[in-house]
């Protein structure tokens, strides 16, 4: 079969008439000269030299190859790709012919279409990006980003070009405005490409053109391996077949080389084609370089650009009216941007490693050296994991801070996020209250409406809270989220005349995914948009200002997005270029310490949370207060409570009934909260006068309770019993602390209901404490019932599933138990609170890890 196939295919179609073979061909070459001039046609070779660059519009056809339908009689080879379809090749990058024909197709479209309306995007794993070297110029131009070389790359690659096609823009809007065309090369498929990105390849074929995608694939349909990766043609595509030495060329979508009905079967171009040979350097080098040259006339600013005069005083600007920074440079003009009445919020929108942490550290360096602290304050809210806002945080090595800086939250918790809010939004009421606006509205010149301008004007500082990632705090539909979002929607409704800024930024938070009533409301309220690569979303849909924006540049629009006519100039809108501020990293930590110094004596450091710290029992300052005898009651404490200032969890141990305090949940970091929970207590008390009785029912917490039992007995009287023991001390008249680990063990079985009432009832009233883990919180309710919550003030609550914490809360409390933290439920107040709980030294060296980034005591312990 190989062997008849190889004979077939040799055989070429004979020409019935040459003479009229010959004239066909001529008027070809003469069509061909029509449709596809200069560079879209013309042999790659030194006659395109000085051929000039970029045409009016976008190329709808290109040449592939030379048809030679006899030795004698050839014509150009043309098929339509931009604005029709795609071009698929049976065979990928590592056969030398496709290498040749992609790298000429794409030189001779990026080199016809208009400056800048061709935006390519690469992926070429066999031969780990090659085929695209020639064009690493542009790359560093930051007009076609490296290509994808693996899995990942492809993915990305393809959720851009998603993100292009996407439905939720209003598509005849969309494509009519698109002033750019997205091409997508896919040279070579990673190996083992899974079904499921071929399927979104296929879609990506189906509905790109459209939407002005369109896309060159090399090696499709891939190797039919597995059910899932057997893919048929890609629709919209002008099909290449390789065979030996020429290749076979299908007709284009919607047509017919024949002039048969495109639904017809047709044979394709009745014509061997040689595909174009990879064009000379020299051509590659010229047409890399020019186009280099045309995007890279604007010199990339430098972080001083930004800055005020390096030698001038800080701190010269004034408050009162707003504040105004320089973002960026457009050109060699600066760009400034303002927090006033009029642009009160900016919403910053990009992809990861878009350079959002940069603009913003641009930004607040801006603003810290015009403005001192008295007139402005800062809270930073970061939750991406990678901790983009340690720059901010005093460390062991660098104990500088920027004095604006009042709150740092790195790698936050939602419940930290939703503190700051609840802060910010109390500033708010007290700013109320006193009527003391800070901003002056040009209409009524100073005050909010219905309040009369106030005579003896109080400076406060402008406030400026600045939230990293924002979907990470309002992206699960929770009470947190619910909170959250209205605290947000007052804060920018409100906050705009009584001095308070917010600066939101976020992948996901203001696309698709957010609730659109959320987005009409809250996210109106931000006139400032400022779009980095991959942040076309906080733009209006049909505003494509922020197309292919290569790293280190912005769309920065203070219209809330809106777009303008096409071509025109837009008053509201700029593209800037801004420094990297971390290229030179000693220009930053200069100037942050010029600022550190120059800051007001006993000025606070900032308050920090790291999300990721171990805080210690030891490092306590209610602990510490403890231990130097300056306590007025009993209390144990059980951690770090997740919110703006880190407060300790204190849960006092007063004669009162249910006062007794129960940690519930199979994570074995339970005996360690137990473990520092009973040592706090003890060190409430001066040496030798509490007692403590110690009890581990089950095996594997005899370790932490003898440990513990150890080590109260350096201070205190230590009883250590068995279950006996401990049911007959449940009675005792005497005063003292029962620790129990395990105690889910003997219960319900040896655990006497109405013993156990007895003891949480009276208990208290003679000073008798129960402290107790439960690996299995179901048993206590077993032991008593529904009542659990009235005859146990204090419950620490681990890893237990939401169900069972809801019924042990006696509500939906939507709490999601997480690593590292507990869900501290103590009477009076009731409300379930997030902590990070103290672990005993063992815990801790488990989990801690590799977090040392901040690495300093204050991350541990929020000021
Ligand atoms: N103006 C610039 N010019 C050149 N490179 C830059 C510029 N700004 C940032 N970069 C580089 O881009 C990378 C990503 O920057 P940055 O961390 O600011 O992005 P990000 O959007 O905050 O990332 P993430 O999504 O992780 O939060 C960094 O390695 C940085 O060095």
């Amino acid at each position: 079969a190989t062997a008849a196939a190889t004979a077939l295919d040799a055989t070429r179609p004979a020409p019935a008439d040459q003479l009229e073979q010959h004239d066909l061909a001529e008027r070809l070459r003469t069509a061909a000269a029509v449709l596809v001039p200069g560079w879209l046609g013309a042999p790659l070779d030194s006659r395109l030299d000085a051929a000039p660059l970029g045409g009016s519009i976008v190329p709808a056809f290109v040449r592939i190859g030379t048809a030679q339908p006899l030795d004698d009689a050839r014509f150009p080879a043309v098929v339509p790709l931009l604005g029709t379809g795609h071009l698929t090749l049976d065979a990928d990058v590592r056969d030398p012919r496709v290498a040749g024909l992609v790298r000429a197709v794409l030189l001779r479209l990026l080199a016809a279409a208009p400056a800048g309306s061709l935006l390519v995007r690469g992926v070429d794993a066999a031969t780990s990006g090659l085929l695209f070297a020639p064009f690493a110029p542009l790359a560093d131009a930051g007009l076609m980003p490296p290509p994808a070389t693996d899995r990942a790359g492809l993915q990305a690659v393809l959720t851009e070009a998603e993100q292009w096609v996407r439905p939720s823009r209003p598509a005849g809007a969309q494509h009519r405005r698109r002033d750019h065309t997205l091409l997508l090369v896919i040279a070579s498929l990673p190996e083992l490409t899974e079904g499921a990105d071929l399927t979104r390849i296929a879609a990506l074929a189906q509905h790109g053109p459209a939407m002005g995608l369109h896309m060159i694939v090399a090696g499709w349909p891939p190797p039919p391996l597995t059910e899932e990766t057997t893919q048929p043609p890609l629709p919209h595509a002008t099909m290449v077949t390789l065979r030996n030495p020429y290749a076979l060329v299908s007709d284009p979508p919607g047509a017919s080389f024949s002039g048969a009905a495109p639904q017809s079967s047709t044979t394709g171009l009745n014509s061997p084609v040689f595909l174009d040979e990879d064009p000379p350097a020299h051509l590659f080098d010229r047409v890399c370089r020019e186009l280099s040259i045309r995007f890279d006339t604007d010199p990339y600013p430098g972080l001083a650009d930004l800055l005020p005069d390096d030698t001038a005083e800080l701190w010269t600007e004034e408050a009162a009216d707003g504040l105004v920074t320089t973002v960026g440079m457009a050109g060699d003009r600066a760009v400034t941007l303002r927090f006033n009445e009029l642009t009160p919020h900016w919403i910053i929108g990009g992809r990861p490693a878009a350079g959002k942490t940069s603009f913003l550290v641009n930004v607040l360096y801006g603003l810290c050296s015009r403005y001192a602290p008295s007139q402005l304050a800062i809270y930073l809210v970061d939750f991406t994991e990678g901790g983009s806002f340690t720059e901010f945080a005093p460390t062991g090595r660098d104990h500088s801070w920027l004095p604006h800086v009042r709150a740092v939250g790195v790698e936050a918790d939602r419940e930290y996020g939703l503190a700051v809010l609840r802060d910010l939004d109390a500033e708010l009421s007290r700013r109320m209250d006193q009527g003391e606006p800070v901003t002056r509205s040009p209409q009524d010149g100073g005050s909010p409406a219905g309040r009369q301008p106030s005579t003896r004007r109080r400076q406060l500082p402008r406030i400026l809270c600045v939230i990293n990632e924002l979907q990470v705090l309002t992206g699960v539909d929770d009470q947190v989220t619910a909170e959250a979002n209205a605290r947000l929607e007052t804060l920018a409704r409100t906050g705009r005349s009584y001095g308070i800024h917010l600066v939101l930024t976020g992948r996901t938070a203001f696309g698709a995914q957010a609730p659109l009533d959320h987005r009409d409301t809250v996210i109106g309220q931000f006139p400032v948009r400022i779009a980095l690569p991959g942040g076309g979303d906080v733009l209006e849909p049909t505003n494509d200002a922020a197309v292919g924006l290569p790293l280190g540049t912005a769309v920065v629009n203070t219209a809330g997005g809106l777009g303008g006519p096409r071509g025109a100039t837009r008053g509201h809108e700029r593209m800037v270029r801004f420094p990297n501020p971390y290229a030179d990293p000693t220009v930053l930590s200069s100037l942050r310490h010029r600022l550190w110094e120059a800051r007001p004596a006993d000025h606070p450091a900032p308050g920090i949370f790291a999300g990721y710290a171990q805080p210690q029992l030891d490092d306590d300052p209610t602990y510490l207060a403890a231990l130097a005898g300056r306590s007025d009651r009993p209390a144990a404490l059980l951690g770090r409570i997740v919110d703006l200032t880190g407060r300790t969890a204190v849960f006092p141990l007063d004669p009162i009934p249910g006062r007794h305090l129960v940690i519930l949940g199979p994570d074995p970091a339970g005996a360690g909260i137990l473990r520092t929970a009973a040592r706090s207590v003890a060190a409430h008390h001066s040496s030798g006068t509490a007692r403590f009785v110690v009890a581990s029912l089950t095996p594997e917490t005899d370790g932490p309770a003898t440990a513990l039992a150890g080590e109260l007995g350096q201070r205190q009287n230590v009883e250590y019993v068995d279950l006996e023991g401990l049911l007959r001390s449940f009675s005792a008249e005497q005063p003292g602390y029962l620790v129990v680990f395990g105690m889910d063990q003997a219960a319900p079985e040896g655990l006497p209901t109405d013993l156990l009432q007895t003891l949480l009832r009276e208990g208290p009233g003679r000073g008798v404490h129960l402290l107790s883990w439960w690996r299995q919180p179901r048993r206590l309710v077993e032991v008593l019932g529904a009542s659990v919550r009235e005859e146990i003030n204090g419950m620490v609550l681990l890893d237990v599933p939401s169900p069972e914490v809801d019924l042990l809360l006696g509500g939906p409390t939507g709490s999601i138990p997480r690593p590292g933290r507990a869900l501290l439920y103590a009477s009076p107040d009731n409300q379930p609170t997030v902590i990070i709980p103290y672990l005993d030294e063992a815990d801790h060296r488990r989990s801690s890890g590799n977090h040392s980034k901040v690495g300093h005591d204050q991350a541990s312990q929020p000021s």
